[in-house]
């Protein structure tokens, strides 16, 4: 379509703590930087309670919300901190997409890093809002970052697949596997186990505790045996790269990856989407038409029956409010690439401190 504007696509990082999430986009940022000619991605943190990360992101939740204020202001411990910090980040995610949407015609890539603990995105209604939400505007691709060195063992490498696999049958959104640390074990023997069910089941078989003082394969054993059946269709589902996020190898193969994806998300995700955009649209309406419709009945009987009050019942236009008074935002998404980190540090938990504001935030339910 010659109108279509350029869009950039959007990476979600998602990965176990540890695995790697801030090298990784680090490493693609610095990647980016250094393409002729250079294209600087739009990064976005999004883990609150990260001490450090070795990229400057355009966007830091860090910015907005006080992950220590709201554990104390809560009364919670890390995780609920976290899950708190996000919820309250994603209050205001409209105005996160509206600077993304900004830069969308100057940006090739928009990278998200979620918090370290992965189920807090995962399987939060913000990770679902924020993941709906983006992907529903920009094509999306899912990286799910992998410690390789730490997935030799047979029944860590799948329990680490079915997580995967729990993720894009959640988002359904193309999706990379990325075995990082490739600099310190090979990422071959992944490969292999996901191309060769057979590699794979003698794998589990070599492996200590597969059968019991009888010889007898364990319950453990016979589950994995089974659970490697489902996986396999799982496998073609995706793509899988190596990469070493300290090193830069196969950076290049991801972003590869990445364009495949992205017209994997415009044949498939898209259309799905619209789908199910119009399913949702024309039933909302239905309900719409059908209430309108009763509505209109009860009223034609009741006016029916009243017509004194019919007579009085006039709109008088000197009641109308003005809904414009309250249309001003108040901004608090920082983005640091254009304010060049003014210093203007807005706590949005201290704001139901402040009167004269009148915001008060509700507390999780
Ligand atoms: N050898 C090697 N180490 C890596 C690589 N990528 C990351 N690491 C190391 O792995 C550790 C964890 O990396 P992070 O980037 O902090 O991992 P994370 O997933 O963001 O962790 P959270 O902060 O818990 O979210 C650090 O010590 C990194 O230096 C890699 O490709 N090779």
């Amino acid at each position: 379509m010659a109108d279509e504007k350029k869009k950039p696509v959007v990476i979600i990082t998602i990965g176990m703590a540890g695995a790697g999430k801030s090298t990784f986009v680090q490493r693609i940022n610095s990647y980016l930087h250094s393409q002729d000619p250079p294209s600087p991605p739009y990064v976005l943190n999004l883990d609150p309670a990260v001490t450090h990360v070795p990229y400057e992101p355009n966007i830091d939740i860090r910015d907005t919300v006080n992950y220590h204020e709201v554990m104390k202001e809560y009364n919670l411990g890390p995780n609920g901190g976290i899950l708190t910090a996000l919820n309250l980040f994603t209050t205001k995610f409209d105005q996160v997409l509206e600077l993304v949407e900004k830069r969308a015609e100057t940006v090739d890539y928009v990278v998200l890093d979620t918090p370290g603990q992965i189920e807090i995105f995962t399987w939060s209604a913000s990770g679902a809002i924020i993941t709906d939400a983006i992907a529903s505007s920009l094509p999306t691709v899912v990286a799910y970052i992998i410690d390789t060195p730490r997935t030799t063992a047979p029944a860590t490498f799948m329990s680490n697949m079915l997580y995967a696999c729990s993720i894009l049958y959640k988002t359904k959104l193309p999706f990379i596997l990325v075995f990082n640390k490739t600099d310190v074990q090979p990422h071959n023997f992944a490969l292999e186990w996901m191309q060769d069910f057979e590699a794979f089941q003698a794998a589990l078989a070599a492996h200590k505790g597969t059968t019991d003082d009888e010889g007898e394969p364990t319950y453990m054993h016979s589950l994995m045996n089974s659970m490697s059946l489902v996986l396999d269709e799982f496998y073609r589902h995706l793509t899988a790269v190596g990469v070493s996020s300290m090193t830069g190898a196969g950076i290049k193969e991801f972003f590869d990856a990445v364009q495949a994806a992205r017209a994997e998300y415009e044949k498939e995700y898209l259309p799905e989407l619209e789908r199910a955009r119009k399913a949702r649209e024309d039933q909302l309406d239905a309900v719409k038409q059908d209430s309108m419709s009763r509505m209109m009945k009860d009223l034609e009987l009741d006016r029916a029956r009243n017509p004194e009050i019919v007579a009085r019942d006039r709109w008088d236009p000197s009641q109308e409010e003005d809904d414009d008074a309250d249309d001003e935002l108040d901004v608090n998404i920082i983005d640091r690439s254009e304010e060049r980190w003014p210093g203007q540090y807005i706590d949005v938990t201290q704001m139901r401190r402040r009167d004269d504001q009148g915001v008060s935030w509700p507390r999780p339910g």
